[in-house]
């Protein structure tokens, strides 16, 4: 048979890919049956191994990419693989390349009509979470300072972790065919269930579980799934309906995990389920970079995947193609310090290189003043001597915890140095990407959120009062606070002018209503307001949206709103700017995804964007972050900076597996480096500043002689340091040596406390209570729970949040 000149390219492309392959990348791309592990060291190739995994699949075997799934860890890098294979695939379908929320997504837009869902169920970031706690406090009379927000966000999060079983209380459950034609109906099913969720509520037994349920009311009121859900959800429909699972489980031939080290117990799960009727699960990581154990990672899910998973080969990638070897004996000589390990060793290819650089500084001022001269040299340096070589951009400055960004900042300022900081608020949440988003979510959900958040921005006088009316006659009509507003402005005769055409739900409902009168004067309501205008906005958008195109709806909506118009006239230009590069990422989201650009794939797109999918290195700027932002990228150019005990590692460190996941966290910023490595760390504070600092025991783990030291610590401090480090380690239970025969499951059960006496905690049953007694021998506390007149014995390892 001819070949066709494309399919000519398709094969070329992958035999030349495949050569680029080294033995063991090879054996693992090859090895498609069965449970397989590869367990890879920084910087070995584990992204190149798993496009190329995906390619044989596909073009060497045949598959379908509509029967592989590949999770990788972030959208960015979900995206970027997609772009490899679409452009060697020549345009096929990638099928599901996501992560585990992506994947959700997609499952959920399928099968969640078996809870009676909507497949346009909405998503809800934090920002919208604690929008609807607010809502929930409103209506059961709390105050913030009754439960503090942030606690109750952890707290629902747990209890549903707890209890999948709570997913049948705002989900009604239908037999398949049932569930397909309700769900047409979804939105206007009058349900039960909301009516139940309000009672549980008002039964509930403490503040907390009451708060709980009115949660889940708002959840079901606006359609509206969490992050938790996502997989919670999935994870519910694939137990609960067994020809759910069985439809999916033949259909994810080959399953692919990427980062799997730092999976936590549902993705686990998921993974398993998913892959649990053709057994083909591979799964990569490197044990030595689990840094998320705070967010339910654990690195036994990596090391003891062979014993849950019968036959699995496992393979080692050691060849480390970023660094060169004199930057790799630094992470070496710190990890290996870590019992709790596959032992493995960074094989380097590249050759040569520079020494990495130690500076030891009276202060952190000094200390980011020689980082920025440093900066400045290497780029100086690199334009004189014509090489091309250093840009800003090529420069990372890498710290524990954001708050030590301050002085490197102030620094790189003072010298006029672009620099960027990827700072905790992401950048769809920020004010005003957030106003403008809700406005787009407007035009597909219409939700409750969404409209308290634009109604009155820019401002239409329409304040708290008319809020709080309209929101009691929507609570009269059961309906959300949208569709009762348009209810009043038809019932006023407002929307005349509208395009005769467009079926408001005004319409809708007040046929469902009866005609229902309207016990208050909606003329008197609407005026002094302008807000028929934004209704009008609204209607003459939500009939076209779906013929038109997002940057297209984008520019409108800024235009017509005058949500553009008020930052101009505040003059405020940061934010001007952001809107900027929301239009550019648009535009790029429009290319990538060509005819499927919709709006509601937008919306779904950017509500899984994460801070870690943030594009670094469009700008020639430094970049600052914390290497939890760093994981997975790399660099020609690393500072670390703030190597000093109490900040990395980290203070609050209390036993001895959270201090193997500092030294892990070392091992992934060391490792970020490709040509230069410099280490610094800072005696004091800021000059002035009492408290002297102590040197990371990171730093007294690698050997000196191997390091360039621009400045070194006297002989004197190393001693104090030791000390202090001995002294520290003694006091928080580090001394205290894994038992080598051991495995870690029975060193977990010598957990030690978090808490002390007069400490107030969470329990997710008992509510809120205060420590009253520390039992170190029996590894409980002794709580004096606020509903209990008697203390319950609560074991250290169980979770509490702090109250
Ligand atoms: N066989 C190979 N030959 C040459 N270069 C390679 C090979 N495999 C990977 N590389 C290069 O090595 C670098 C590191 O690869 P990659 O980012 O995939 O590593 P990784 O294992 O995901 O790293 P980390 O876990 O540290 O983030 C990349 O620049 C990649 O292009």
């Amino acid at each position: 048979m001819e070949k066709s000149p494309k399919s000519e390219n398709i094969e070329n492309s992958l035999e030349w890919e495949r050569s680029r392959l080294d033995k063991e990348q090879l054996e693992a791309v090859e090895t498609t049956e069965g449970y397989v592990r590869v367990v890879a060291g920084a910087g070995s190739g584990k992204t190149r191994t798993l496009t190329h995994r995906y390619l044989y699949l596909v073009k060497e075997m045949g598959i379908s990419p509509a029967n592989i799934l590949c999770v990788t860890f972030t959208n960015k890098a979900a995206a970027e693989m997609k772009k490899r294979i679409r452009s060697i695939l020549g345009g096929d379908d990638s099928g599901y390349i996501s992560t585990f929320h992506g994947f959700c997504v997609q499952f959920l837009r399928e099968e969640i009509h078996v809870l009676n869902y909507p497949k346009e169920f909405m998503i809800l970031d934090e920002d919208d979470q604690k929008s609807l706690l607010r809502k929930a406090y409103a209506d059961l009379g709390f105050s913030l300072k009754d439960l503090k927000i942030s606690s109750v966000l952890d707290f629902v999060g747990g209890r549903k972790a707890n209890d999948i079983g709570y997913v049948s209380l705002f989900a009604e459950h239908l037999a398949d065919e049932v569930g397909a034609s309700a769900a047409e109906n979804a939105p206007a099913v009058e349900n039960e269930k909301r009516e139940h969720l309000v009672e549980l509520a008002d039964e509930a037994p403490d503040k907390w579980m009451a708060v709980y349920y009115r949660y889940l009311y708002e959840q079901k009121k606006n359609y509206a799934l969490d992050f938790d859900d996502l997989i919670l959800v999935t994870l519910y429909i694939l137990e609960n309906f067994p020809e759910k699972l069985d439809k999916w489980r033949k259909r994810m031939m080959y399953v692919m995990v990427d980062e799997y080290q730092d999976i936590d117990g549902q993705q686990y799960c998921l993974a398993d389920l998913l892959s649990s009727y053709h057994k083909n699960l591979f799964v990569v990581g490197d044990p030595d970079q689990t840094i998320y154990g705070w967010r339910g990672a654990d690195i036994n899910r990596i090391l003891e995947f062979d014993q849950f998973h019968k036959g699995t080969k496992t393979i080692l990638l050691q060849n480390n193609y970023r660094s060169t070897p004199s930057i790799l004996k630094v992470p070496d000589a710190v990890i290996k310090n870590n019992k709790y390990r596959i032992e493995k060793v960074l094989r380097p290819v590249r050759a040569g290189g520079k020494t990495p650089v130690f500076y030891h500084a009276k202060n952190t001022r000094e200390e980011a003043k020689w980082i920025v001269e440093r900066i400045q040299n290497a780029v100086q340096n690199s334009v004189k001597n014509g090489a091309g070589g250093v840009h800003y951009k090529d420069i990372a400055v890498l710290y524990r915890m954001h708050s030590q960004s301050r002085s490197v900042e102030e620094a790189l300022m003072s010298e006029s140095i672009p620099y960027k900081v990827y700072s905790g608020v992401g950048f769809y949440q920020r004010k005003e990407i957030k106003d403008i988003i809700c406005y787009l979510r407007m035009l597909v959900y219409a939700d409750d959120l969404s409209f308290i958040r634009t109604v009155n921005t820019p401002k239409r006088q329409f304040g708290p009062k008319k809020m709080a009316i309209l929101q009691a006659f929507a609570d009269t009509r059961k309906v959300g606070l949208y569709e009762a507003l348009l209810e009043i402005v038809y019932e006023a005769g407002r929307l005349n002018d509208v395009a005769p055409d467009v079926t408001t739900q005004a319409e809708l409902s007040s046929v469902g209503n009866d005609h229902r009168k309207i016990d208050f004067d909606c003329k008197e309501f609407l005026s002094r307001s302008n807000v028929v205008e934004y209704v009008k906005l609204i209607e003459k958008y939500r009939s076209r949206y779906k013929d038109m195109r997002v940057s297209e709806l984008l520019s409108k909506m800024l235009r017509e709103t005058k949500y553009e118009e008020m930052l101009r006239l505040d003059g405020d230009e940061d934010r001007l700017d952001n809107l900027a590069e929301l239009k550019q990422g648009i535009l790029e989201f429009e290319n990538y995804y060509e005819e499927d650009a919709s709006l509601d794939e937008y919306l779904q797109n950017i509500v899984l964007f994460t801070n870690a999918d943030e594009d670094s290195q469009e700008k020639d700027r430094v970049q600052l972050m914390t290497i939890h932002n760093a994981k997975g990228l790399e660099f020609p150019y690393v500072f670390v900076c703030g190597l000093n005990e109490g900040f990395f590692p980290v203070k609050r460190v209390q036993n001895k597996m959270q201090l193997e996941e500092e030294r892990r966290l070392a091992y992934v910023a060391f490792t970020r480096a490709e040509n230069v490595l410099c280490l610094s760390d800072a005696e004091d504070g800021v000059a002035g500043e009492s408290g002297s600092r102590y040197p990371s025991r990171f730093l007294l783990e690698m050997n000196m002689d191997e390091l360039d030291v621009a400045r070194g610590f006297s002989d004197d401090l190393l001693l104090a340091a030791r000390a202090f480090i001995a002294e520290s380690d003694r006091n928080r239970d580090l001394m205290n040596d894994f038992d080598e025969d051991e495995s870690l499951g029975a060193v977990k059960k010598a957990p030690t406390a978090e808490f002390a006496v007069g400490d107030r905690v969470v329990h997710k049953i008992f509510g809120i209570g205060t420590v009253s007694g520390v039992d170190k021998k029996n590894f409980c506390y002794e709580i004096t729970f606020d509903k209990f007149a008697t203390p319950r014995s609560i074991q250290f390892d169980f979770p509490l949040v702090r109250g």
